[in-house]
């Protein structure tokens, strides 16, 4: 039987650094971009050899060697060429089925090995490379006509990625395969296998980058889009040791255990809202950009505290419009739809003025909550001296502000040079803001094409995913 998993990537809308701390919550929103882990059985293998690969790239072959006895897991690395996330994903993931399922099932479904296909959708890479050499522009209608999961004659150290969070999708994705794989949760995902899937995957995810971050990619992958408020680090520091006794490490990642205190409140964009996103070629690295920021924060405990304390408030305010936009919309959705359509004809600038009732209000709101976000990131740059919104990305995003129908433009997660993000509402908006991405000089913008999609860890088959069948 082969299985399937699936997670999608993320976009944290609000609350990047804050999400650091239990005290402060992120709003995050799900792609329709996904990772898919493909396990298959083999039957010319020799007993316990796991075979991984993942086509997109080169020298993305490895194999493990997984000798199970009574419950007990030998795990070894046959090939010279590592993968880290691969790597602690399946070491970790197999302990924690040895403790919850029969080791002779166990046995039996490796008894002539298995084979593991990984791949993401194309908007996990950058897929400039690719189109160079068929001398396309970085435009969507060029990426539309890339085949799916696409090689991009990289390996994976050296690829571009666009910030969807690569790993903590594929964690989710093979933790998830392989939890349904030997029989340890169903196709279902109830809610507690989820967070099972949820636990193990942090704690995976958490020892292959080496520290417990504040992990709203993983919860993302797991739940899709939501508000999120981190777990206790505590839950996982004791246990970020490579020799982790397998009995406590289940017991730790256990859906029961109430120790993980992380809070999962879902979200969805409200209707007629999509999310578009663009790559910027300069890039950011994220772990510099944090270590910098929290520096700042230390020595600067009085005016980081009032900047965190504010900034947090408008993030809540972000939220609690979309969410009362939602409300609206089930309570007279006509008024509602005329008013976005009548909204998506005009810049957000003019809709105070020029368009009336309770939605417009609304909307209003939204938009100065988010502008006041954004004055606050800048205000973080300058107090901090980090580029969380640098003057070239205010410039990029006050132009996209400035078209018909864009509700927000921002940096996404920890911000920098990496990324953007733009709320709008109608197709005619997302031509718009894709023309003036494909003119702007000052940066280099490459579009994505994934849209939100609220939806998180699922199983699914073969024939459902497009391309997918063509790459195994
Ligand atoms: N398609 C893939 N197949 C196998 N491993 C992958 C794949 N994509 C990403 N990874 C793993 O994730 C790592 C990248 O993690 P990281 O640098 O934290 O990026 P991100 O911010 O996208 O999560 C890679 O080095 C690799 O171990
Ligand atoms: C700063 C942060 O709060 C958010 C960073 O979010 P990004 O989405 O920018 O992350 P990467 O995918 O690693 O680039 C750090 C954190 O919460 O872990």
């Amino acid at each position: 039987m082969t299985t399937i998993a699936s997670a999608p990537g993320k976009v944290l809308l609000t609350g990047g650094y804050l999400v650091l701390e239990q005290q402060f919550s992120g709003l995050v929103v799900g792609t329709s971009a996904r990772f898919y882990t493909v396990i298959r059985p083999q039957t010319d293998l020799t007993a316990g050899t796991i075979t991984v690969n993942s086509p997109q790239f080169e020298q993305a072959l490895w194999n493990y060697k997984a000798i199970v006895t009574q419950h007990k897991l030998q795990f070894d690395s046959i090939t010279e060429s590592r993968n880290k996330f691969v790597e602690t994903c399946l070491k970790y993931t197999l302990q924690v089925i040895l403790e919850r399922s029969n080791p002779s099932l166990v046995q039996q479904k490796l008894s002539h090995g298995i084979d593991i296909t990984i791949v993401g959708d194309n908007d996990f890479y950058s897929q400039r490379a690719q189109l160079e050499s068929k001398q396309l522009e970085n435009t969507a209608e060029a990426l539309n006509s890339l085949d799916p999961f696409c090689k991009t004659h990289a390996t994976l150290s050296t690829v571009h990625k666009t910030g969807l969070g690569s790993s903590a999708a594929l964690t989710t994705s093979l933790v998830a395969a392989l939890l349904l794989h030997f029989q340890v949760v169903s196709n279902q995902f109830t809610d507690p296998e989820k967070k099972l899937i949820h636990n193990v995957a942090q704690f995976v995810h958490c020892l292959a980058q080496g520290k417990v971050g504040s992990g709203f990619d993983v919860s993302s992958a797991v739940w899709g889009s939501h508000q999120y408020k981190r777990f206790r680090p505590d839950i996982l520091t004791p246990i970020m040791d490579e020799n982790v006794d397998q009995k406590l490490l289940s017991s730790s990642v256990d859906a029961d255990n109430l120790n993980w205190d992380n809070k999962v409140v879902p979200f969805q964009l409200p209707p007629g809202f999509d999310l578009m996103l663009a790559d910027i070629d300069a890039g950011s690295h994220t772990p510099t950009l944090v270590g910098k920021v929290l520096h700042w924060k230390k020595t600067k405990p009085e005016e980081s505290t009032l900047l965190w304390t504010q900034l947090g408030q408008f993030n809540l305010l972000v939220e609690q419009h979309f969410r009362e936009l939602s409300r609206l919309y089930t309570q007279d959705s006509t008024d509602y739809n005329q008013t976005i359509e009548r909204c998506s004809q005009l810049k957000s600038s003019d809709w105070h003025q020029q368009v009336q009732g309770k939605v417009a209000e609304e909307m209003v709101s939204l938009v100065n909550a988010f502008n006041k976000v954004r004055s606050l990131l800048q205000k973080m740059t300058e107090l901090s001296q980090v580029p969380v919104e640098p003057q070239e990305q205010t410039r990029l995003l006050d132009a996209c502000t400035d078209i018909p129908g864009v509700a927000m433009a921002g940096v996404p997660g920890a911000g920098g040079y990496d990324a953007i993000f733009c709320i709008v509402l109608s197709n005619r908006s997302k031509h718009l803001v894709r023309k003036v991405w494909e003119s702007w000089k000052e940066l280099s913008v490459g579009p994505l094409l994934s849209h939100a999609d609220s939806n998180g860890v699922t199983s699914v088959s073969l024939a459902s995913v497009p391309g997918l069948s063509d790459i195994l």
